[in-house]
């Protein structure tokens, strides 16, 4: 299992190691001593599985806050989504800046997105079934979400707002200035 410190070092990019034989291939897709390895101990306690019939679904960017707060593992099952995780951490040298990372079937990589972060994505396929751990349970009282397309944010989605297929809830979200983050920036991150 390869992981690799992204662009905002506390974004980790995973890849895992395919053994492929006359059958097809067995690969161990989580291994928590590989991220310890990393320095890194997330205790993920529930699997969340979506699925997207069109391509062009944008889910996010959501997020929730202490005291249940979420850590998250992404991959792809089926199909493939462009990943977005935007730091939100008050005081973080990259506040408001993001990473996106294609994630797919195909391509087999998984984002791992720390607590401090909003998180979403946009389907590039249909029927693109999508699997993440989470390191708390879900909780609408702290529930949080930003604009999928805020100007501030400059995701570069490969929809416009008129051809995106959004949920009512994303579409009332406000921008980055429009909320107060419940995260601060500790400086844990290790420089890449
Ligand atoms: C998140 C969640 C939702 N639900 C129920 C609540 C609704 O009845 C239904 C759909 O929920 P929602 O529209 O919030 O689902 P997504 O838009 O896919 O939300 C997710 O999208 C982005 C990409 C994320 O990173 C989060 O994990 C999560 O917010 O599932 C649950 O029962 N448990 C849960 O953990």
């Amino acid at each position: 299992m390869k992981l690799t410190r992204l662009d905002i070092p506390d974004l980790i990019l995973v890849e895992p190691k395919r053994h492929g034989d006359n059958r097809g291939f067995f690969s161990e897709v989580y291994k928590r001593p590989a991220f310890a390895d990393f320095g890194i101990d997330i205790d993920f306690m529930q699997d969340n599985q979506s699925l997207s019939v069109e391509p062009g679904v944008v889910r996010g960017l959501h997020f929730q806050a202490p005291p249940h707060a979420q850590a998250k593992l992404v991959r792809v099952l089926k199909g493939a989504i462009l990943d977005v995780a935007v730091d939100i951490r008050r005081g973080s040298p990259t506040y408001g800046r993001h990473v996106a990372v294609e994630l797919s079937a195909e391509n087999f990589l998984q984002l791992l997105v720390p607590v401090g972060f909003a998180h979403g994505f946009c389907t590039l396929a249909p029927n693109t079934e999508v699997l993440y751990k989470v390191s708390d349970g879900y909780s609408p009282e702290c529930e949080g979400g930003i604009a999928w397309n805020d100007p501030a944010i400059g995701i570069a989605w490969p929809v416009s707002a008129e051809t995106a297929v959004l949920s009512a809830k994303d579409k009332l979200y406000g921008g980055l200035d429009s909320f107060e983050t419940p995260f601060v920036y500790d400086g844990s991150a290790v420089e890449a």
